[in-house]
């Protein structure tokens, strides 16, 4: 599944109709007929429902939607919220296919009539604005959207809820606060944000036929999904042993935060690593040990020289604490090329200082920042990351050549060349301490065992979620109760589905 911005949109729309020869007409009727049957599905036959269209193609898939409901017997009325004169092209064929068949259409375009239009509606189904608006909402389209918002009625948008911007980047204005959206053909960025996330409501995304090459003609921004694991997951020879599998090391972990490093060293090994040695405090080790007795030990008291030689890769900086002491040990594993070095947390902090270090880097370094963390990283405010984190982690990527992995509800990937994924898996459940020392963990074992470094990431933030998914889903846990701990045991039943 791409996600795309609106030029992305409209791109491949004409490469559809440019190259594929499937006519406008066609696409519009192939969304509008699907959301029909996905309404029709969800919704009883006893519902009233109000269509609302606006001038654009957004009206035109409301026209055809309103076509099939009827049809099927659904007490639907079409509310158009624009002048006549403004329905043009392929809405207008399908306006007037609805006009054939005899279905009214009323022209509301103040706030008073649409108030009134709206009495005892249970349904409304807003095909007003789609990805084609641009700057402030003009009255009276404005005052409506606050009409709608407050009724008591379901609110299904079709692709983006009208007034919201389809890119990253935009300040919102007013739109319209879905309980649900039908996405045309492709998410677009604003459904990944934090700030235009929730205006979605659930969603789906409804294919309407667009020809796979359409996309070639795009950049790649792709959401990892379970089939995607699946194919890329490492099988796991049966002559294999554990030097097989990546020697790790996990350094981190001061003396009040022995949790930090005990977790990433139990996520690693569960998550597949062959052998994984913690560097830590002396006084730490018994504590960390008793947790997780399968990992070899190294004092790490007077933060001095390690040498990496011989691991295959190295998660540094969890529960590392700031002092100065711990920047040089950050330092010198950078400075040693030839393992890749995955960096979170306290070690974040202290590359802020070392970030000139890493272009000359020659083995992978993989980021994994917060929003504030990245925000930290880049002089910036954490709403700037917010909203336009595709943007911000990209050129952050590129510019210092590192595989970036911007955690949040949505975590954004990004390799140096620009490439970038999306992970949705996980739940609220993972807003808590400690889960990500154990992506941190789960990330060191599969950086080990993968020849794509991208990949190896995708999978991991993608199974990280999944266990949280799973524990949730299956009654082991709630939302409130989960604790990083949980997120490692439930990898069992995770690697599970993956056989
Ligand atoms: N992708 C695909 O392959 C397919 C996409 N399809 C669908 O097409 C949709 C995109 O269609 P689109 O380009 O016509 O844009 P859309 O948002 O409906 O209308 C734009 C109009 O809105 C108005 N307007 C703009 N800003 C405004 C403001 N601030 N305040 C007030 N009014 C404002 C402005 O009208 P104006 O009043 O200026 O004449 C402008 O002309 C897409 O979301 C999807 O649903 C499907 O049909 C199948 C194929
Ligand atoms: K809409």
């Amino acid at each position: 599944m791409y996600i795309v911005t609106a030029e992305d949109m409209y791109e491949i729309d004409r490469f559809a109709i440019d190259q594929g020869g499937i006519d406008g007409t066609i696409l519009m009727e192939n969304a509008g007929q699907a959301i029909a049957k996905e309404m029709m599905i969800a919704e009883e036959k006893s519902c009233h429902m109000a269509i609302l269209v606006g001038s654009g193609n957004n009206g035109g898939d409301g026209f055809v939607i309103a076509r099939y409901l009827k049809n099927e017997g659904y007490p639907v009325k079409v509310l158009q919220l624009v002048p006549n004169e403004k329905i043009k092209g392929d809405a207008a064929y399908h306006k007037q296919l609805l006009i054939h068949q005899k279905v009214p259409i009323q022209e509301v375009l103040t706030t008073d009539k649409l108030l009134e239009c709206l009495v005892n509606v249970d349904i409304v189904i807003d095909a007003i604005l789609g990805i084609g608006v641009t700057g402030e909402i003009r009255e009276p389209l404005r005052g409506m959207i606050s009409i709608i918002n407050e009724q008591n009625a379901r609110i299904y948008s079709v692709d983006i809820p009208s007034g919201l911007p389809a890119n990253e980047n935009h300040t919102i204005d007013i739109a319209i606060k879905a309980d649900r959206t039908y996405i045309v053909e492709a998410p677009k960025q604003s459904l990944f944000l934090e700030n235009t996330a929730p205006y979605y409501g659930e969603w789906k995304v409804i294919p309407i036929g667009i020809p796979i090459e359409a996309y070639g003609m795009i950049p790649k921004v792709r959401s990892w999904n379970l089939k995607d694991v699946k194919v890329s997951f490492p099988k796991r020879a049966t002559f294999s042993h554990k030097g097989s599998h990546g020697k790790g090391l996990v350094i981190g972990g001061q003396e009040l935060m022995p949790g930090s490093v005990a977790l990433s060293s139990r996520a690693a090994l569960k998550a597949g690593a062959g052998l994984v040695t913690v560097a830590t405090m002396e006084r730490n080790i018994p504590v960390i040990a008793n947790y997780c007795m399968e990992a070899m030990y190294q004092n790490l008291s007077n933060f001095g020289h390690i040498d990496l030689a011989g691991f295959d890769g190295v998660a540094i900086g969890m529960g590392m604490g700031r002092n100065r002491t711990a920047k040089t040990f950050v330092e010198d594993v950078l400075a040693q090329e030839d393992v890749p070095v995955i960096i979170d947390a306290d070690g974040l902090y202290h590359l802020k200082e070392l970030l000139g270090m890493l272009q000359e880097r020659r083995s992978p370094t993989i980021l994994t920042p917060h929003y504030g963390e990245m925000a930290m990283l880049t002089n910036q405010e954490i709403e700037t990351i917010k909203k336009a984190p595709f943007t911000m982690a990209k050129e952050f990527a590129q510019e210092h050549q590192v595989y970036l992995i911007l955690k949040g509800k949505y975590t954004i990937i990004t390799a140096p060349d620009g490439t970038q994924m999306v992970n949705a898996t996980g739940n609220a459940g993972l807003a808590k301490g400690g889960t990500g020392d154990v992506l941190s963990g789960i990330l060191l074992a599969f950086i080990m065992q993968h020849e794509s470094v991208l990949e190896a990431m995708n999978n991991a933030c993608f199974i990280h979620g999944m266990s949280a998914d799973l524990r949730i889903e299956s009654g082991q846990n709630t939302v409130i109760d989960l604790l990083a701990s949980d997120v490692i045991d439930g990898l069992t039943n995770v690697f599970r589905t993956m056989s």
